[in-house]
């Protein structure tokens, strides 16, 4: 992260400004020296830039940046044919040996070129193959997962043990999602006292995996026990992390409760509740780069800002070319998502005639579950010009949908966070979304967006007639552009909590407060 971003911490810039001499920089007295700096490793099977299949990317990439001017944030990440051929060199620096059946390999170390320290499990007959991180092109998953990703979280347990020959030690670990759950396990097993953070970001997945696997994952018969792994006379990796870590967060503070409820716990919610009893579980709401500047964005065709609307019209017309849409200035409805059940594509495909009846145009952007994918299709070919789809995914096209649309639509049946609809609200179009999760938390109704409260086609039909109605009052309609992009969302402040958080498992408080 930019000295700069250090600016937007007001308290500490004015008592800084008050007490350095006039010959220094302000802003340096806010930064860590080295000695305060933590390490910290981040254990990951997904990174925006290298391999992406949705938000835990962004997230993977984005919050050791923002860490970065108080800690030495590095990341772990398997050497997936993507990584391997990212076009940066990756010099070997270290070695694991095997343990049960998970077989001995490399560690490479990617440095990225804005300085981001990447270490990479080289293990070709594990990670090199055509596909995505978790299966092959046809979304199956990969039979072999619990051995890739076992072999992942005990190489992380390696490296944080300081056998991994990489001369580089974390003070804590912070491993997110199921395929990274054992690392804060192998690291109870062999006795480490590093202190380890585990984030859910999606409850729904579980890395659930046969008992029989337990030898050859080096899973001791202790971690079996309910209060440990088991999950139904299942293994879960998943429970392996939140079992074992010092503090589970996940990704906002309405699905941290939520999760503690048969609703939206998966099973879990006993356990869970468990953990948030003990103070173990707490929520913190994800943040978004720096980038999502309207104003500079290279992504966007024209650049646009606040009360100033004609770069987002250009956008717009835009949008309406790339999804073949009739030209026009009705009211531009966007989806950007992964096509998946839990973000309720087929209530919006319910909601669309709405849309269309009023005027409205529908833009679609997603891969995702193939039967999904055909009813997007069939939408299209139901509504030509005004509905229009592209079954994939890039970022220029996401980013110029989020400016181009006056209005985003989320219906997600559950939503740890969701980052788009904050990216929405930054590029001013505004978000229509089910009142869940960290859509609740991150979007104020009838100012920033709208919410609605039950996961129905009629409930959502209510929040996309108010839409309609704000979009003929464009008096309001500003009003509410102009609010959605002021939300302060940036990691910048997002940070603060997770930063809070390390200080505590470590057993410190930041000196910055001392010094000034
Ligand atoms: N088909 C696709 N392929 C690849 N990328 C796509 C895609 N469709 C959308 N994206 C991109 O992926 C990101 C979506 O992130 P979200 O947080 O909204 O959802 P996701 O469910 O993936 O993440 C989970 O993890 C994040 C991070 O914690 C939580 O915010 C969220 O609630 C939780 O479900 C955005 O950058 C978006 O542009």
């Amino acid at each position: 992260m930019s000295i700069a971003a250090a600016d937007t911490r007001p308290v500490r810039l004015i008592n800084a400004q008050r007490l350095a001499p006039p010959t220094e920089r302000p802003v340096l007295q806010l930064r860590s020296t080295q000695d305060d700096k933590k390490k910290i490793l981040f254990v990951t099977s997904e990174l925006t830039g290298l391999v992406k299949t949705g938000g835990l990317a962004d997230v993977s990439a984005a919050l050791p940046r923002a860490l970065g001017d108080r800690h030495d944030v590095r990341v772990l990440i398997p050497g997936y044919t993507q990584v391997m051929q990212c076009g940066e060199p990756i010099r070997i620096v270290g070695s694991v040996i095997s343990q049960a059946e998970l077989p001995p390999c490399k560690i490479g170390r990617l440095d990225m070129p804005d300085g981001l320290i990447i270490y990479v499990v080289v293990c070709p007959e594990l990670y090199e193959r055509d596909g995505l991180p978790y299966g092959d092109e046809h979304g199956q998953d990969w039979p072999d997962n619990p051995l890739r990703f076992a072999r992942l979280c005990m190489a992380a347990t390696d490296i944080a043990d300081g056998t991994a020959g990489i001369r580089w030690t974390p003070d804590l670990v912070h491993a997110h999602d199921w395929p990274t759950g054992l690392t804060p396990a192998y690291m109870h097993w062999r006795g480490l006292t590093t202190p380890s953070v585990f984030t859910i970001h999606n409850l729904a997945y579980q890395g659930n995996i046969d008992m029989s696997l337990r030898r050859s994952l080096a899973i001791p018969l202790e971690g079996c026990g309910p209060e440990r792994m088991e999950f139904y006379g299942a293994l879960s990796l998943l429970k392996a992390g939140i079992a074992y870590a010092n503090q589970v967060t996940t990704v906002s503070a309405t699905y941290a409760k939520e999760i503690t409820t048969p609703e939206f716990g998966c099973g879990m919610e006993g356990f869970l509740s468990m953990k948030a009893r003990q103070g173990l579980l707490t929520g913190l709401l994800n943040g978004i780069e720096e980038s999502w500047e309207p104003r500079s964005c290279s992504h966007l065709v024209s650049p646009f800002g606040p009360n100033d609307w004609s770069g987002k019209q250009a956008n717009a017309a835009h949008v309406r070319e790339l999804f073949a849409l009739d030209e026009g200035n009705g009211p531009l409805f966007s989806v950007v998502s992964r096509l998946v059940h839990q973000k309720g594509i087929d209530l919006t495909i319910a909601v669309a005639e709405t849309i269309v009846a009023n005027g409205g145009q529908l833009a679609i952007l997603g891969r995702g579950d193939p039967h999904i994918e055909d009813e997007v299709r069939h939408l299209v070919e139901r509504f030509p010009g005004r509905v229009g789809a592209h079954i994939g995914f890039n970022e220029t096209d996401a980013r110029r949908l989020f400016a181009g649309s006056d209005f985003l639509l989320m219906p997600s049946r559950y939503e740890p966070c969701g980052l788009s609809q904050m990216y929405a609200q930054r590029f001013a179009s505004l978000p229509i979304a089910h009142r869940t999760g960290g859509l609740a938390d991150s979007i104020d109704d009838g100012v920033t967006g709208f919410l609605f409260s039950e996961a129905t086609v009629d409930s959502y039909r209510g929040a996309v007639e108010r839409a309609l109605a704000v979009h003929q009052n464009a008096q309001l309609l500003n009003a509410m552009r102009c609010r959605a992009m002021s939300g302060g969302f940036f990691w910048s402040h997002a940070i603060e909590p997770y930063d809070r958080l390390y200080q505590r498992l470590l057993g410190g408080r930041r000196e910055v407060s001392a010094t000034i």
